[in-house]
């Protein structure tokens, strides 16, 4: 298999990088920074997919609320089975989901019964049409059931009083369909995350004409208005700041109380246009923590401005994808109360050998080629550039190279991320780990 060679940037060797705080460390700062928000609002659940719980719920009643049929056949007591088999009885009538039980006379005998139709008290279980001979009136079944068979008996889901979703669920459309069936129409979840997304940059354009031979058009804030749009947030695009001190620092004290989180790209690095932390500080920001051996990402700070937590990411579009993904996420849980996401490891085998250098946390755009043994055989993608999506678009997931791993073999296993539709998997998996 060819070697792949990631490219070089040259920053691993920076005598700088020795002071870079991990990415383990990285994740517990920006998370550490984020308080959970205590507004509440009652909404209906119509409305509340992606939403977060505020407050537990309990069943208020027992489920199933009575005994009933799990299957189309006839209902039978077991102890009228006397002798061998086959048994013979005489149909006492038909029971539909909806109908209710009238009182059952004494004799020997079955009901027609549909799913979900209660069962008559005295009646112990169910024998499905398929295992029945129904001849005019008369019903006859071969084999003996048990007592209980295709009954599902009040309460043997959830009991009254029991938990029937904790506070911090994020509401996802299966958790809709339980409160629905408990008759709950009404919950309390917490309030939507606000969100300012800022780019920056003279060379940014958003219209789809580019004036000028070095200019280039704004990725970040599309994709991180995708990735933070969620029923959990109310996200507010804050446009383009140019490179310029004053008008960075104006916009600063403009919005720092506006919003719970501010996320911004670019100028996070330290090249003489990088003014966005001078700016925040001018702006009576914080910043808390600055620069981690991550790649890509490396620049990425943390911090605050006013009200708001502020999290600059790099510009480099691949590394803004990644640090959202690791750090903002986490954050946007936080604040909106969810509970920490509950995930497996996945480990993925390389197919090719990786040279590269030791020092930092690498996340690597890769595809599925195969299976071995269940786990995925996998193929990096790109040649390691942070500044192009292209690779990212074309793949399945992430592999993850943790610091200290220097080249690698063919047949090495890393953890991997697989990007699921939402894309949640990769920080979900990552932080949690
Ligand atoms: N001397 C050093 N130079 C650089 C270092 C370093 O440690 N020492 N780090 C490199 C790394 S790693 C990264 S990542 C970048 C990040 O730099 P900044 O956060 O200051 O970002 P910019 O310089 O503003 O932009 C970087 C790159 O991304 C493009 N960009 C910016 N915003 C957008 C956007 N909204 N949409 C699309 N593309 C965007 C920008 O044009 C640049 O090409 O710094 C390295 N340098
Ligand atoms: O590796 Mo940087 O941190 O994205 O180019």
């Amino acid at each position: 298999m060819p070697e792949v060679t990631q490219k070089a940037c040259n920053c691993e060797v920076s005598d700088l990088q020795k002071g870079l705080m991990s990415v383990e460390e990285a994740v517990e700062v920006a998370k550490g920074l984020a308080k959970p928000l205590v507004t509440e609002q009652t909404i209906s659940i119509r409305n509340a997919c992606g939403r977060v719980l505020a407050k537990s719920l309990y069943a208020d009643r027992s489920m199933p609320f009575f005994d009933n049929s799990a299957m189309d056949g006839y209902v039978l007591r077991v102890e009228d089975m006397l002798g061998d088999g086959p048994w013979t009885f005489p149909v006492l009538g038909t029971i539909a989901a909806g109908n209710i039980p009238r009182p059952v006379p004494a004799q020997a005998g079955a009901y027609r019964i549909f799913t979900g139709a209660p069962v008559p008290s005295g009646f112990d279980t169910v024998v499905m049409q398929e295992n029945c001979v129904a001849n005019g009136s008369m019903v006859s079944v071969r084999s003996r059931p048990s007592h209980g068979d295709n009954i599902r008996y009040r309460g043997e889901d959830i009991a009254q009083g029991e938990l029937l979703l904790v506070a911090g669920t994020r509401l996802e459309p299966h958790h809709v369909g339980l409160l629905a069936s408990n008759g709950i129409l009404n919950v309390s979840v917490t309030r939507p995350v606000r969100i300012g997304i800022l780019s920056t940059g003279d060379e940014l354009r958003r219209n789809d004409k580019l004036d000028g031979p070095a200019n280039i058009f704004d990725a970040n804030a599309p994709m991180l208005m995708a990735l933070c749009e969620s029923s959990m947030t109310d996200v507010t695009d804050l446009g383009i700041l140019p490179d310029n001190l004053a008008l960075m620092t104006d916009k600063l004290c403009e919005i720092s109380c506006l919003y719970d989180l501010i996320i911004s790209t670019g100028a996070a690095s330290l090249g003489a246009r990088d003014l966005l932390r001078e700016a925040l500080g001018v702006a009576n920001g914080e910043i808390v923590a600055h620069r981690v051996a991550l790649k890509p990402g490396k620049p990425v700070f943390f911090g605050k401005l006013g009200a708001s937590l502020y999290t600059g990411l790099p510009g480099n579009p691949l590394a803004v994808f990644v640090g959202f993904e690791i750090f903002v996420r986490a954050q946007i849980d936080i604040l909106s109360g969810a509970n920490p996401r509950r995930t497996t490891k996945v480990r993925a085998i390389l197919r090719h050998p990786i040279k590269r250098k030791s020092g930092r946390t690498e996340f690597l755009p890769a595809r599925i080629v195969g299976y071995d043994e269940g786990l995925p055989v996998i193929e990096i993608l790109g040649h390691g550039s942070s500044g192009t999506l292209f690779p990212l678009a074309q793949a399945d997931g992430m592999v993850v190279l943790s610091s200290e791993v220097g080249h690698t073999n063919a047949g090495d296993t890393f953890s991997w991320f697989p990007l699921s539709t939402t894309s949640k998997a990769l920080g979900a998996s990552f932080y949690d780990q």
